[in-house]
């Protein structure tokens, strides 16, 4: 998406031709830094210190670090190491596998010599399929928007609530659940974005807010308990979050906070669609809940906020007492049927893996 009138994707190769440049979303919202990864460890780095994060974007940056990885060293061993060393770094987002496996599928069999190029180009080109795998993800929502915003009086937005960042900033470009936002609001039609917090690291208020304020998106930032609220009182028409992981059947694992966003939905008739890009479906799963790996991160994310101080300056603050001991789960799965519809790359269907099947008759059968 454009950066002060610049078209800007979350990750690109640099112009020296030996290492990858990405948005440091750690500085988000009140510094906008950019970041080289010149090895493997600059890459691994980046994803579990989530200088850059979210599914897809977790996957490109990936295959950007195997690319670093055997430009230094094209052996077998090295191979292994880095994609090792690369799946340990998040447990969740399936993007981090898909992509590593698509990497070396390619790569293993070639000669050392001609591996560095080949992930290169196949990183690049895996960014290229994820804008598009995007963009049409935003075709299908949109139409959803301009179905809902019929039935609004004229000029009334279109009210969406949204959980994390499933924007652009999670991906290469346009987001998933932040497409159909985007491309309902080029397309003129009013919408307004109920922005969820989303404590602990606030992915919310630092990446969606910066987002939406950027691209002239009407939004309005609220706590993470305030959804149930305004969705009791008819001022939510449409939900619309991102995944990490969503298995066969349609269970979807996503940032901790959206099972109970799906059961406030339910229980007020809120349709809860999901953003889904297929390399995001894990078909070897059928359980989301009992079989989805839950990533624990470290307290400090829960006992300590960041902002900025009334000097200008970003700070960390403490907010329990030290000594209360915190924990700190990252995602949780909300069952399938508490889905509306999943919205994927090649249009809407149910959150059964009859409507996953259909649209992507590969994966008929369920291992
Ligand atoms: C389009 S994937 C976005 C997904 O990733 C986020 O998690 P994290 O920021 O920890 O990588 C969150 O679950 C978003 O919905």
């Amino acid at each position: 998406m454009n950066v002060a009138g610049k078209p800007t994707r979350t990750i690109w190769p640099a112009a020296d031709g030996a290492s990858v440049e990405i948005i440091d979303q750690t500085r988000l919202p009140h510094r906008y830094e950019i970041a080289t990864l010149r090895t493997l460890d600059d890459a691994a780095h980046a994803i579990s210190a989530m200088l850059v994060r979210g599914a897809p974007l977790i996957g490109a940056t990936a295959a950007y670090g195997m690319w670093l990885a055997l430009r230094a060293d094209p052996s077998d061993a090295a191979l292994t190491h880095a994609y090792d060393t690369l799946y340990a770094t998040r447990p969740t987002a399936v993007n981090l596998r898909w992509a590593l496996d698509r990497v070396r599928t390619a790569v293993s069999p070639l000669t050392p010599a001609d591996r560095a190029a080949a992930t290169r180009d196949l990183a690049a080109a895996l960014c290229d399929e994820d804008v598009a795998i995007n963009h049409a993800i935003g075709q299908a929502g949109l139409a959803l928007i301009r179905d809902l915003a019929a039935t609004k009086p004229a000029g009334q937005p279109v009210n969406i609530l949204t959980h994390c960042n499933a924007g652009w900033l999670a991906t290469v470009d346009w987001g998933t659940a932040t497409s159909p936002i985007y491309q309902a609001h080029d397309a003129g039609i009013p919408v307004h974005v109920w922005v969820d917090e989303t404590r602990p690291r606030n992915q919310g208020f630092h990446l969606t807010a910066w987002e939406l304020l950027n691209h002239g998106v009407p939004h309005t930032c609220i706590v993470d308990n305030a959804g149930g609220h305004l969705m009791q009182h008819g001022q939510v028409d449409l939900v619309i979050v991102g995944t990490d992981r969503t298995t066969a059947t349609g269970d979807v694992c996503n940032k901790i906070g959206t099972y109970l966003k799906a059961l406030a939905a339910h229980d007020n008739g809120v349709p809860f669609y999901v953003a889904l890009p297929s390399p995001t479906i894990d078909w070897t799963v059928r359980d989301g809940v009992r079989e989805i790996p839950i990533e624990e991160r470290g307290a400090h994310e829960v006992t300590h906020v960041s902002g900025l101080t009334t000097d200008g300056e970003v700070a960390s603050l403490q907010i329990p007492p030290t000594g209360s001991p915190a924990a700190n789960p990252a995602f949780d799965v909300t069952p399938a049927r508490l889905v509306t519809g999943l919205l994927t790359e090649r249009g809407l269907c149910p959150a059964t893996h009859a409507g996953l099947a259909q649209l992507f008759p590969d994966h008929a059968q369920i291992s």
